[in-house]
Parts: C-alpha cells; structure tokens; sequence
C-alpha cells in the first residue's frame, strides 16, 4: 500500500532532483509534480523526464498532492509556502528537507492554512554540488532522516513510511533539538572549511598554486566541502545563528587551548586529545555509520569526479 499517491516537489536541485530519482525507482505509480523558481532548471528536468509535469508555478505543481517537499534553500521556505498556500489540498502533507528545522517549522506554520499537516523533515545525506543533473536515486539509502512535527501523529507516521520506502532511516525530533545537534554535526564543520580554504588561499607565504598543487589528503578534503553550495549555506548560517554561535564560541576556546600547548611544548595535551578523536573515528567505523572510510564523504556518492577534474 502507497503512502502518498501524488507528489510535488518544489525545487530541483540536488534534493529535489534526487527525491524523484528514488520516488520514480521505488515507487513507480507515484505521480509526481514539480516546479522551480529557475526555468533552466525547468528545463532541465523536463530533458531529464524526471517528473510527470513540470510546471512553472508551484501553486499549479501543488494541486491535489498529498504530500508537498519543499527543497529550496532555508531562506526560502516562507516565501514559497506562502505561494502555495490557497492551493493546497485538504489534508496535504506539507514537509521540506532543510538543513535547519525550527525556523523553517516556524515559517511554514505561519504561512500555510490549519487544514494541512505541516512535518518538517531534514534528510542528513548529500554533496557538495547542486543542481538537477547531480542529484541521484540512491543518495537516502542507509541515511537518516530527522523529521521535526511539532505534534507526532498520523501524518508525521505516513510521511516517515515514505522516508523509509526511500531506504532511509527515520528519527522524530524537537525542532531546536535538531539545529544544536546539526550545529555540532554538520554547519560547525562547514564553516571551519569554508574558513580554513580562505585562509590558505589568502596566505602570503604560499602561493595560491602551491595551494592547489599540494592539496593531499586533509586539505583536499576540506576543499570539498568549501566547495558547497553558497546561497544554501548562506542561510543555513543566518536561520540558525544562535546554535552556531554557542557551538562555535566552544571551538573557539578549545583552539585557543591547543594553540597554547603547541606554544608551550605541551605534547601529553596533544596526544591525549588525538587519542580520544581516533577512538571517535573508529566507533563511527564500528557503528557501520560510515561506509566511505577509503573515500571520505562520498558514501553512495555520485559517479566520482571525472580523472581531468581530479587535480593530485
Ligand atoms: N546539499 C546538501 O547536501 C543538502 C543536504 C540535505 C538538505 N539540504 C537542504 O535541501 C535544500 C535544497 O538544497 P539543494 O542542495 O538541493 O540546493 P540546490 O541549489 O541544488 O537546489 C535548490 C533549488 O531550489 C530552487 N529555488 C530557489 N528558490 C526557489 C523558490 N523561491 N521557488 C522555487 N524554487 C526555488 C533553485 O532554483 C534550485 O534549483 C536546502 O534547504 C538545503 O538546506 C541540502
Ligand atoms: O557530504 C556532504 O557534502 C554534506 O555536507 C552533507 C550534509 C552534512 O553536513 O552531512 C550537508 C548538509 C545537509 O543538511 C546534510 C548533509
């Protein structure tokens, strides 16, 4: 039995573009609606044949579905629910997939009428690209998805049935709860990437093709995530400020304290605290929470980067 019969998608990109790959593989009689703000992402869908209609408002994409994703960057969320608002069927179920949940939660409450079901939700699995063509079928598969009602119900239960028809695997959570979690998990490690690739690419000391020429290994690493998608990670940092600042003030003194044994020779302090982050490493691995450890962050990636893109 199908949970949801007719889906819209409102936004193409990665997500979006990934969800229709799973629904159109594992539940082929959905019928499946999209829109996007972009009409070369459109377009782009359309060449693709990865939805029934594509359309070019989400109001109309919207019609009788009963279940709407919203998979536009956080800042959004509002503006597009309020579009869809006076179309929405009757008892349709409203999510979306962004990275942070109590703004988001907050925003489609307010803009959308008490006759839907709104049930945040937040798949933790993607890359660093963006767009239709990168997005693919299996990128939910063995992932959690952390879905945030503010009342658990018949709804929240449907839409994680739907989640796990995708292959992934399903935790309700408090809204807040989620974005001091992810502060920690996914928007702190972002950000020091983001920084750190800035910094090197500034320094005066090394070239900026010394930079790229050397990067092995950690800094390689560091470069993809710097290379993820600006505008979403924009509003990532602005939706969900006061956890990132409280996550990142803690960093911040814990670098200083490494900074000061480096200074000071203090190399039990070192060795302690690489000790522990091993021991953290290794029960991820043990936990079978992490598949990539000979490819790091690309766990059922997408076709790995052509060798001419590869610059070691
Ligand atoms: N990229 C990841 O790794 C990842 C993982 C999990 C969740 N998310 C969340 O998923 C959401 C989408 O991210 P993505 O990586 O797919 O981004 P993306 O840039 O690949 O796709 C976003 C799409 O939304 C469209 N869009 C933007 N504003 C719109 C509007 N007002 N109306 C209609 N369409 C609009 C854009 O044209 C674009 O095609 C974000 O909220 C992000 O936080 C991303
Ligand atoms: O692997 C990556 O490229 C990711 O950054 C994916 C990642 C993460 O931090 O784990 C990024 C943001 C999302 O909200 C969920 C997943």
């Amino acid at each position: 039995m199908l949970s949801f019969a007719r889906v819209s998608i409102i936004g193409m990109g990665l997500i979006g573009s990934s969800l229709a790959r799973a629904i159109r593989v594992r539940m082929p009689t959905v019928r499946l609606s999209v829109s996007d703000s972009s009409a070369d992402v459109r377009a782009r869908v359309e060449a693709l044949g990865l939805a029934d209609d594509v359309c070019d408002l989400p109001a109309t994409a919207v019609i009788d579905a009963e279940l709407v994703i919203l998979c536009v960057p956080v800042g959004a969320m509002g503006a597009v629910a309020a579009e869809i608002a006076d179309d929405l069927a009757e008892g349709a179920v409203v999510t979306d997939v962004g990275s942070v949940k109590a703004s988001v939660l907050a925003a489609l409450t307010a803009a959308l009428p008490a006759h839907v079901h709104v049930v945040p939700g937040h798949p933790v699995a993607g890359t660093e690209r963006s767009g239709p063509d990168s997005g693919f079928a299996t990128l939910f598969e063995g992932r959690w998805c952390i879905l945030t009602p503010q009342q658990p119900g018949p709804a929240s239960r449907q839409l994680q049935a739907f989640w796990e028809r995708l292959g992934a695997k399903v935790e309700l959570m408090d809204a807040a709860h989620h974005d001091r979690v992810l502060a920690v998990t996914s928007h702190l490690p972002h950000l020091i990437a983001y920084s750190i690739v800035g910094t090197a690419s500034d320094l005066e000391t090394v070239t900026r093709s010394e930079v790229i020429k050397y990067s092995a290994g950690g800094f390689r690493d560091f470069t993809r995530i710097a290379a993820s998608d600006p505008v979403m990670w924009r509003d990532v940092f602005l939706t969900n400020r006061e956890a990132v600042l409280e996550t990142l003030g803690r960093f911040t003194e814990d670098l200083v304290a490494l900074q000061r044994a480096i200074r000071w020779g203090e190399g039990d302090t070192l060795e302690a605290l690489f000790t522990r982050t091993r021991a953290i490493r290794r029960s991820i691995i043990d936990e079978g929470q992490d598949t990539e450890a000979e490819d790091f962050g690309r766990p059922h990636g997408p076709p790995a980067e052509p060798a001419d893109e590869d610059p070691r």
